[in-house]
């Protein structure tokens, strides 16, 4: 469903994603982790084809992204990181927006809207403003957004920051049930348990190149994943230097 290719840019110095190779197969669920600064939402948003990249190729079911923009985003439902909505639209507004914007019929998308809401259980919100939704909220609306239109291939960055912990569960079943249909997730996610528990496949990123990927049973081996992760991401002591902390200056 996704295959990237030497994928890499810069900003300004920053070498943010330095020559990237992704393959994610159709209906499996695959997540990239790695520490802060490692380049998943710069790759994450060059896969959706909302960041330009310098060099590399995405192709979303064979249909490279950035030679074909618009056949490629009819196929992607994106959630991206930093969350820029329309928020004075109502709730409803705002995925009927999504919805017709994407050349969904009106009534269509009405129906899909009570079904989403009901999913996300914002049913009580879709009529107050989104400017006006808490952030785990506004997460739970861009992620209906994203699904709106049924796409093949879904990319969600950090899709469960701050949404509360019944609602991960009710979203991880709605996800599970759309890749057992057919679907395709990728996700960003610091949550090394969540990952453990519901991902096929799995890369970790340092400093914007994959050093490990596969099945999480690969990646992972004999340990856990979160410390196949602290083994590849983490070099050096933290306290190392820190010794003044203990000083109590006061
Ligand atoms: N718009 C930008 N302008 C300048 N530098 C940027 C920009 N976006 C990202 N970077 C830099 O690119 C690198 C990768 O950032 P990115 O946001 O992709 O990391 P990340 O893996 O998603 O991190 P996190 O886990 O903290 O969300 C960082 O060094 C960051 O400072």
């Amino acid at each position: 469903m996704l295959v990237v290719r030497g994928l890499t840019r810069h900003f300004g110095g920053t070498l943010a994603v330095d020559g990237l190779d992704l393959r994610v197969p159709t209906g499996t669920f695959s997540a990239i982790v790695g520490p802060n600064g490692a380049g998943k939402t710069t790759a994450l948003s060059m896969i959706s084809g909302l960041l330009r990249p310098d060099a590399g190729e995405i192709l979303v079911n064979g249909i490279d992204v950035w030679q074909d923009p618009a056949r490629a985003k009819r196929k992607i439902g994106a959630l991206p990181d930093r969350l820029r909505l329309f928020d004075r639209l109502t709730g409803a507004q705002l995925l009927h927006y999504s919805g017709t914007l994407r050349g969904l019929p009106a009534a269509t998308v009405r129906g899909r809207i009570t079904d989403l809401a009901a999913a996300m259980d914002l049913g009580d919100s879709l009529g107050r403003l989104v400017a006006d939704y808490s952030v785990g909220m506004r997460k739970k609306i861009a992620l209906a957004s994203a699904l709106i239109h049924s796409p093949r291939l879904l990319v969600l960055d950090e899709p469960f920051e701050s949404v509360d912990p019944v609602s991960v569960e009710r979203l991880l079943a709605l996800l599970r049930n759309y890749v057992e249909h057919g679907g395709t997730v990728v996700l960003s996610s610091h949550g090394m348990d969540l990952i453990e528990r519901v991902c096929d496949h799995v890369s970790i990123i340092v400093s914007g190149t994959v050093l490990a990927q596969g099945t999480v049973d690969e990646v992972r081996g004999d340990g856990t994943l979160a410390e196949r992760f602290a083994e590849l991401a983490t070099p050096t002591d933290p306290a190392e230097g820190l010794e003044w902390l203990h000083s109590f200056s006061d």
